[in-house]
């Protein structure tokens, strides 16, 4: 069976982070593996509280996973300080993990800060040269890229900027943007829009997640790039249009019913 590992934050209402990896991976049919970063108190409304583990902790977390069961691929989500990041870095190239897929989160649906503002350069040097593909939604992007992005063009120049940058393929997601939900991404020089239309779905809690935990199970599979991500953007809508609605603020989605039969090998 195909393995692959997520690092990143628990999430106590389930949506997002490890859980919504966890879910993710699982219906994607590999099996899953977590190192976590930080526990978060959080619902459908917001975030009530952040307790990270220490650096230390998280190096014991990676040994333990890389000195067993390999994983085929990894997804790397919250990360909250500098020390965080750093032994991650270190642990990745230590065992020479392969299929890094970085979502650099910063800021959770609800508006809550998940990294600190000073470990934004940490992260852009320490973890974007070893992934193979990193995944900013719009705000995320203009960070990276250092310009606005309002338009189709705009995604475009800024993904090829993120690029060049930093030696990874890069996935700009659309989901902030007023139109429709495509993504773009650019890989060696060439970009390809993945569409997706819009759902009327306001509980869209852990949509970053869940995208970047299915591009990562692809890929431990032995997909494509491509491939990968066109499989995961289809298992993300398939989520959201099954509707669920939970809890007062962006509620979570349904993986159960996210296969459409489409990819469900
Ligand atoms: N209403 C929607 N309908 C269809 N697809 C959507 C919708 N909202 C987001 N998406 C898709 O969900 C994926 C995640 O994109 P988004 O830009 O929301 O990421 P994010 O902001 O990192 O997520 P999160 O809110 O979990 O932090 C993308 O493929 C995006 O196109
Ligand atoms: C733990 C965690 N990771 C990532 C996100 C981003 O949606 C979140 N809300 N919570």
């Amino acid at each position: 069976m195909n393995t692959a590992l997520t690092i990143a934050g628990s999430d106590s209402s389930g949506g997002a982070g490890i859980q919504a990896d966890i879910k993710t991976m699982t219906m994607n049919g590999v099996y899953a593996m977590s190192a976590i970063t930080s526990l978060t108190a959080q619902n459908t409304v917001g975030v009530t509280g952040i307790y990270n583990v220490t650096p230390e902790f998280l190096a014991q977390e990676l040994d333990a996973v890389f000195s067993d069961i390999r994983p085929d691929a990894v997804k790397i989500g919250m990360l909250s300080d500098a020390g965080l990041i750093r032994v991650s870095g270190e642990k990745l190239q230590q065992y020479g993990a392969k299929h890094i897929v970085l979502d650099p989160v910063m800021v959770a649906t609800s508006g809550a800060r998940l990294l600190a503002e000073e470990a934004v350069t940490v992260l852009v040097k320490v973890l974007l040269p070893l992934a193979e593909l990193v995944t900013p939604n719009i705000p995320e992007a203009e960070v990276l890229s250092g310009g606005s992005i309002k338009s189709k063009e705009d995604m475009e120049r800024a993904a090829e900027t993120i690029a060049a940058h930093y030696g990874c393929h890069v996935l700009l997601k659309g989901g902030h943007s007023v139109s429709d939900a495509n993504d773009f991404l650019y890989e060696q020089g060439k970009g390809r829009w993945f569409k997706g239309e819009r759902i009327e779905n306001p509980n869209t809690h852990g949509t970053g997640c869940t995208l970047s935990s299915a591009i990562a199970a692809n890929l431990a599979k032995g997909y494509s790039l491509e491939d990968s991500v066109g499989r995961a953007k289809e298992y993300l809508s398939g989520a959201l249009s099954a509707m669920l609605d939970l809890g007062a603020g962006s509620g979570p989605m349904n993986h159960a019913f996210a296969l459409t039969g489409k990819f469900s090998d």
